[in-house]
């Protein structure tokens, strides 16, 4: 396994930019070598962040994302349209701006649609298992203060699902209660994982992630690429870890 790479930027906007950035690499050059373009986008201030970068960069000098399909890694289990969806945020941020078809834009059902968050999940999964095109080439994923990724929270039963590709998770210890994530399970699968974090309330959970604390204390040590996996983060999250080994200082 290869070890992560850090990307430290002074602010989250820079942070985000350098997201931006490494999309204009990524998405050029799968297409090139013929790869499926599956970016799986996080919720979250810095998941907005990036999503905002992406669009603004994206506006400034295009180029061609024909082929590019969007999922989330969670999704809160809200009506759609809900100011606290991660796709609204998305939305929001300025997402259908980049032209994208819709029907490539994978969005998690809502209670509108879905009796219950185990059946929104098993629509996600089948979703995935009809478009996903083999796995998700980038899956960017926030770091909450209390080490969770997508909505696997450490010590909730969720985290630790097996045999499945995507969870409804009941009872989040961060509101909404009810929500969809990605399994673990699904995250080992995607090519490039990218941690986008900011804000000193982040840094222990940064710390702990990169250390590879246990399931119990940090759901982000749990997840790594297959090939690569990025941490862009602004310099507070970064403040207590060596930004040369990434080891904790
Ligand atoms: O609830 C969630 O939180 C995390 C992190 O959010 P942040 O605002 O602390 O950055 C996010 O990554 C996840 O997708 C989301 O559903």
């Amino acid at each position: 396994m290869s070890s992560p790479e850090l990307v430290i930027r002074p602010d989250a906007d820079a942070a985000a930019r350098e997201v931006a950035a490494r999309l204009r690499q990524v998405i050029p050059a799968g297409r090139a070598a013929g790869r499926p373009l599956e970016v799986g986008l996080t919720g979250g201030s810095m998941g907005t962040a990036a999503v905002a970068a992406w669009v603004e960069d994206h506006q400034r000098d295009p180029y061609d994302l024909d082929g590019v399909a969007i999922w989330w890694g969670d999704e809160r289990f809200l009506p759609a349209g809900d100011p606290d969806r991660n796709d609204t945020q998305a939305d929001d941020a300025g997402l259908t701006r980049l032209g994208l078809d819709p029907a490539t834009v994978h969005r998690v059902l809502g209670p509108e649609s879905s009796p219950d968050v185990e059946s929104a999940a098993q629509d996600y999964a089948h979703q995935i298992r009809e478009h996903g095109r083999g796995g998700f080439e980038v899956l960017m994923l926030g770091v909450g203060p209390d080490g969770h990724v997508a909505s696997l929270f450490p010590g909730h039963p969720a985290q630790l699902t097996q045999d499945a590709i995507t969870v409804g998770v009941h009872g989040s210890p961060k509101p909404p209660p009810e929500r969809v994530s990605l399994t673990l399970e699904a995250m080992e699968r995607v090519v490039q994982v990218w941690f986008v974090v900011a804000g000193a309330d982040k840094a222990e959970a940064v710390r702990d992630a990169l250390a590879g604390a246990g399931p119990s204390t940090s759901t982000a040590a749990q997840v790594t690429g297959q090939r690569a996996t990025v941490w862009f983060l602004d310099e507070a999250a970064a403040s207590l870890i060596d930004p040369d080994g990434a080891t904790p200082v």
